[in-house]
């Protein structure tokens, strides 16, 4: 079962690890903490589970919000977002879609914000529980590591109900798990579960549902132990292996190794291994 944030007069207590309430303002569709044992993991769990956590706009913009919220959070170093047992989300809000037409959508910039998620600068982390279905594996395809529950979907019904993926289903599924796979679950909304999307390499890892946030937020604080300066570096690099050809992609990720080497942190690294030392992080 997934394991409940378990409520004390000042923290809360996530399994094992303690995370301390959050300084932001409440959000209705969303929860979001500080979690880990030095509070430096940013947690969002979506919050609308009657309607399997369904991303329509206000949920989106609560998420836009608490994202950047953390972005800018000089002690927050990596961000999980989940949602619950049985949803991480069944995907944008068909109810809210219904009357749409061509010249609302594109006039009113229809998903524009959902950019915000793939903007974060810092490491994202997509837990997903239960369904992960059309905007829903959109949204965890967005984050930069998947981790699953034993009983996650991931599914791109959107051909089901009239319409096409239009927030990277046909795109990042495709570089993910490569044509074949990605055209049947694109044609045809079939699902994969957990095993299979670990094996097409959807998600890299794969744990029993009660365990899964927990071992995201060991991971997370293994990220937030690092320089926030050069994991910021790191992430753009191996994201723009999406985004360039090869050539491009490695003359990219030259010059910004070099440029590691303008960096403090870079030194500090360097020396504190040869030292048989820690290294402290001063992000410069
Ligand atoms: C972003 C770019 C483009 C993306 C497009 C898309 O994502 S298109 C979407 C792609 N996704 C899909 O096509 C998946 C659509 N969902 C399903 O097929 C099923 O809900 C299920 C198989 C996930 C779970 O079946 P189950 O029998 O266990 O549960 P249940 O069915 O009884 O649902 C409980 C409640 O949640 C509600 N609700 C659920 N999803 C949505 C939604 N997306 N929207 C709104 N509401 C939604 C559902 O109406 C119901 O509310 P009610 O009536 O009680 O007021």
């Amino acid at each position: 079962m997934f394991r409940a944030l378990t409520s004390t007069r000042s923290a809360f207590v996530y399994g094992a690890q303690v995370a301390r309430l959050s300084t932001a303002k409440a959000h209705e569709m969303i929860h979001v903490e500080r979690v880990g044992l030095n509070g430096n993991v940013g947690l969002i769990k979506l919050n609308r589970p009657k309607a399997l956590n369904a991303l329509c706009g206000q949920l989106m913009s609560e998420l836009r919000v608490a994202l950047r919220e953390f972005d800018d959070d000089d002690k927050i170093g990596a961000i999980i977002l989940t949602g619950n047992e049985k949803a991480f989300a069944a995907g944008a809000d068909i109810k809210e879609m219904i009357n749409k037409d061509f010249a609302s959508t594109y006039s009113g910039r229809f998903l524009e914000e959902w950019t915000a998620v793939s903007d974060t600068r810092k490491p994202v982390i997509a837990v997903v529980n239960g369904y992960a279905l059309g905007g829903g594996c959109e949204l965890a395809m967005m984050c930069d590591i998947i981790y699953a529950g034993e009983n996650a979907f991931f599914g791109q019904p959107e051909i089901n109900i009239g319409t096409i993926p239009g927030a990277g289903g046909s795109q990042r599924l495709t570089r993910a798990v490569g044509k074949s796979l990605s055209m049947e679950m694109n044609l045809t909304g079939n699902r994969i579960d957990a095993k299979q999307a670990l094996t097409s390499g959807l998600v890299s890892k794969v744990y029993p549902t009660d365990e899964v946030v927990n071992k995201a937020i060991e991971l997370g604080e293994k990220i937030a132990a690092q320089s926030p300066l050069i994991v910021a570096m790191c992430k753009e690099a191996v994201n723009s292996a999406y985004e360039m050809t090869l050539r491009e992609g490695l003359h990219f990720e030259r010059r910004l190794f070099h440029n590691t080497f303008a960096t403090k942190d870079r030194k500090e690294g360097m020396s504190a291994f040869a030292e048989k030392r820690k290294p402290t992080w001063t992000s410069s």
